[in-house]
């Protein structure tokens, strides 16, 4: 049985996780949460942005700043620890040289060439490693670990970005926006679309919408903490957007055509995105439904009052959606 503390600890390495959502590529999120031998919470981090230090280097280095490094005892962490040099040295070799004696790991690596590695390796050296997954009480917090991980999983299995479709519809079941507005949604719904765009690496429009609205794609009903350039494929071809609205664009996103869909997968995979985010009209929409070009479809309705209500369709076990109580508490901010 997983204990209490040890849920407490997944919940807390989450969370911190979720903060660093779209800042990472193409390093997945990750959190950790260390404990002492009596469950008692010593450090909670995650990973910030690649090329930094990944989720445990960080907390055991938040530990000895802390002065608690000789009491750190279990280490909780939402991904299984690395075992290979990357722009950083392993994770595994960091818990080995630290007081940790267990850890309790949220899901396994993703990524085929590193498969098994850490786990591996911290039961040869004596750690005792526990899955969450084969723990009884486990099952709910390793689908969020998984769900947290899942744009990375897609980079790692298909080669490509987890994508998002977000569609607006009126109390008509239109998408198209009155006259002289760019959206509809009430500003709480506007809230949580621009928290999906801070947490998505990159965009995925259309012509038709960039002539109608003359969109920026910006973050701005909430804080964006990343502040990075993101990528940003137009569907269709360049000749039918304005060179003004490119040369905006171009000043914050690196920005593709991508005049034929099949050509999508192949284009994005060039990219480093792990969550892209579809904000098109209903012709790049219709395509990508016909290519079943995307993972899970986000509708956001509005019924006759002006309420908004949310849906989400998903084509897969899991979906980064399903953390929905981190979404609440980004959309606060
Ligand atoms: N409510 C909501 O959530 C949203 C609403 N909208 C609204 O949608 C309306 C625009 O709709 P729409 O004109 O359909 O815009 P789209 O954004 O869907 O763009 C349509 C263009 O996409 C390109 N395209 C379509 N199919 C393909 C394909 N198979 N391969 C490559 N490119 C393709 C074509 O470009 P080309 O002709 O250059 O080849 C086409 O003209 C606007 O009123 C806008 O406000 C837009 C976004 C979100
Ligand atoms: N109409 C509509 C949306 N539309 C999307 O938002 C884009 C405008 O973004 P910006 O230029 O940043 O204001 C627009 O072009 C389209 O992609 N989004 C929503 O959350 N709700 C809405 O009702």
């Amino acid at each position: 049985m997983m204990p209490n503390c040890v849920a407490q600890a997944f919940e807390a390495a989450i969370a911190e996780a979720w903060r660093f959502v779209g800042q990472t590529a193409p390093n997945p999120a990750v959190g950790c949460t260390l404990l002492d031998e009596a469950g008692e919470v010593l450090i909670v981090a995650a990973h910030h942005r690649a090329g930094q230090l990944h989720a445990e280097r960080l907390a055991l280095e938040q530990a000895k700043r802390a002065g608690v490094f000789g009491r750190v005892h279990t280490a909780v962490v939402t991904l299984e620890p690395c075992n290979h040099t990357g722009r950083t040295r392993p994770c595994t070799e960091a818990l080995l040289e630290s007081p940790v004696q267990t850890v309790w790991i949220g899901c396994p690596d993703p990524n085929p060439h590193v498969a098994g590695g850490g786990a591996a390796a911290l039961t040869k050296a004596g750690v005792s490693v526990r899955w969450l997954a084969e723990s009884p009480n486990g099952a709910d917090l390793a689908a969020r670990c998984r769900a947290l991980l899942a744009p990375f999983a897609m980079r790692m299995t298909q080669g490509r970005p987890w994508i998002t479709v977000k569609q607006a519809l009126d109390q008509h079941g239109s998408m198209v926006p009155p006259a002289g507005k760019t959206t509809f949604t009430t500003p709480e719904s506007l809230r949580f679309a621009h928290a999906l765009r801070r947490a998505t690496d990159l965009v995925i429009t259309g012509t038709g919408t960039v002539v109608a609205d003359n969109p920026s794609f910006t973050v701005r009903h909430v804080q964006d903490h990343a502040e990075r350039r993101r990528d940003l494929v137009v569907c269709g071809h360049s000749a039918h957007v304005s060179t003004h609205w490119l040369e905006q664009a171009r000043t914050r996103f690196d920005v593709y055509f991508c005049p034929d869909i099949q050509k999508l997968p192949a284009l994005l995979a060039e990219t480093t995105a792990l969550w892209a985010m579809v904000e098109a009209g209903p012709g790049v929409l219709a395509a990508l439904r016909e290519q079943n070009l995307w993972d899970d479809w986000l509708t956001i309705r509005q019924d006759a009052q002006g309420a908004d209500h949310f849906s989400v369709t998903t084509r897969h076990a899991t979906t980064p959606l399903a953390l929905f109580s981190e979404w609440a508490r980004c959309a606060e901010e």
